[in-house]
């Protein structure tokens, strides 16, 4: 099986099981790596209708799988995303004697993947994305770039690399005239432009938006709108400076979900990289985290490596109880540290010991528990003072 055959069969199960919000988003993205524009056509015109007739559940999911059907019959190429679209090594930038500095850093990012970039406030992260950018220059250490489109200034660079940094700018007229402004420079037929821009109102869920003006959106989906805007450039990587700071938890994650099935298009992927606070949405998506300490990459493993050389099973747990009583009931479970931090508990138990025990043991003593997290693997247990 293909991967593009892959992934219709799960779109397919999402319908199945009426999974129907997200299923019409991987649809779309299904269509969007089609490239063809009869296929979006039917997209804008499925999402037109379903915007219409919001309780149609069942006839939007025939409708749905009359176009997966016409989807899965276009060849699909896979790409290699084998080479990295950017290589650094030991990148090194100073902001002046006894200020801060970054690095040296050495860093490989690959289409296709998620980068999740994470750190306390100034450690570097909105410094290292300008790097990236070729916002900022760096003072040692080598950047490559290895696009498939050609550069050769910095002005063509743009177009391969979009950077989208935390204040973004106002603009005037239309959402979807803007959209289409940026088309304007490919050299489309208008009609071309008009759909390929509508496809992208309707991937960011902005179709009942179109015609609003800036100072109407919210936060939210100005967002939604920076997001269409630089994918409608096709960039080959993306780099996003807090993106979620002004969403809410739901937009959060439909937003990640987005981005990160975007980005794993079959034909077309991106690299991103997006720097944030929201600790644990960006490592369920990331198929790398980077944490900056000081400046510094502290930890260089894929998310699913073992790492803090598993010298402890470390648990956040957020609950109603004595500090005594908590390591009263935690002590046959070889605790080794139990800190109060930020109103939640981070307790620190011997590797041997198994989160499951620890459940159980706060079950068995009815501990009132809000809420309980292994951490050994996020990168949140760097964040504890
Ligand atoms: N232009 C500049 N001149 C001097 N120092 C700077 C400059 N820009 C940033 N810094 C310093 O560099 C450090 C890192 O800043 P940076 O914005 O990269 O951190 P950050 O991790 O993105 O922070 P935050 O989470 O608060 O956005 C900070 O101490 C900041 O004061």
């Amino acid at each position: 099986m293909t991967r593009a055959e892959v992934r219709i069969k799960e779109v397919i199960t999402f319908f199945e099981n009426k999974d129907t919000f997200l299923g019409y988003r991987k649809l779309m993205d299904c269509a969007i790596d089609t490239q063809n524009l009869d296929v979006y056509n039917d997209v804008i015109e499925l999402t037109d209708w379903k915007e219409k007739f919001p309780d149609e559940e069942d006839e939007l999911i025939k409708r749905s799988l009359q176009i997966l059907n016409r989807i899965s019959k276009i060849p699909i190429d896979d790409y290699n995303t084998e080479t990295p679209v950017i290589s650094g090594s030991n990148l090194i930038k100073s902001y002046g004697f006894n200020r801060f500095k970054l690095g040296p850093i050495s860093i490989n990012i690959h289409k296709g993947d998620v980068y999740g970039l994470v750190g306390e406030n100034g450690n570097g992260k909105t410094t290292l994305l300008r790097i990236l950018a070729k916002e900022l220059k760096h003072n040692e250490g080598d950047l490559k770039f290895n696009f498939d489109k050609e550069f050769n200034n910095d002005y063509d660079l743009r177009s391969n690399l979009v950077y989208i940094p935390q204040r973004t700018q106002k603009w005037y007229g239309s959402l979807k005239d803007n959209l289409k402004f940026v088309l304007s420079n490919y050299g489309l037929s208008p009609q071309e432009n008009e759909t390929r821009v509508l496809m992208m109102i309707a991937r960011f869920g902005l179709w009942n938006y179109k015609h609003l003006k800036w100072n109407e959106l919210s936060s939210g989906y100005k967002m939604r709108f920076e997001l269409a805007r630089t994918l409608l450039r096709q960039p080959e990587l993306l780099l996003l400076d807090e993106p979620l700071a002004n969403l809410d938890v739901l937009a959060q994650q439909v937003i990640l979900e987005d981005l990160k099935s975007i980005c794993n298009s079959i034909n077309n992927p991106i690299a991103l990289i997006l720097s944030s606070q929201q600790l644990y949405e960006v490592e369920k998506v990331s198929d790398k985290v980077i944490y900056l300490k000081n400046g510094l990459y502290k930890e260089n493993e894929d998310k699913n490596t073992v790492v803090n050389a598993k010298s402890h099973l470390i648990v956040e747990i957020d609950c109603h109880c004595e500090r005594e009583k908590l390591k009263q009931i935690f002590a046959d479970l070889s605790l080794e540290k139990l800190i109060f931090n930020g109103g939640i508990f981070i307790a620190y138990f011997s590797i041997e010991t198994a989160f499951p025990l620890v459940l159980e043991t706060l079950g068995k003593h009815k501990i009132d528990v809000t809420y309980t997290r292994n951490i050994t693997q996020s990168t949140r247990r760097f964040f504890v003072s």
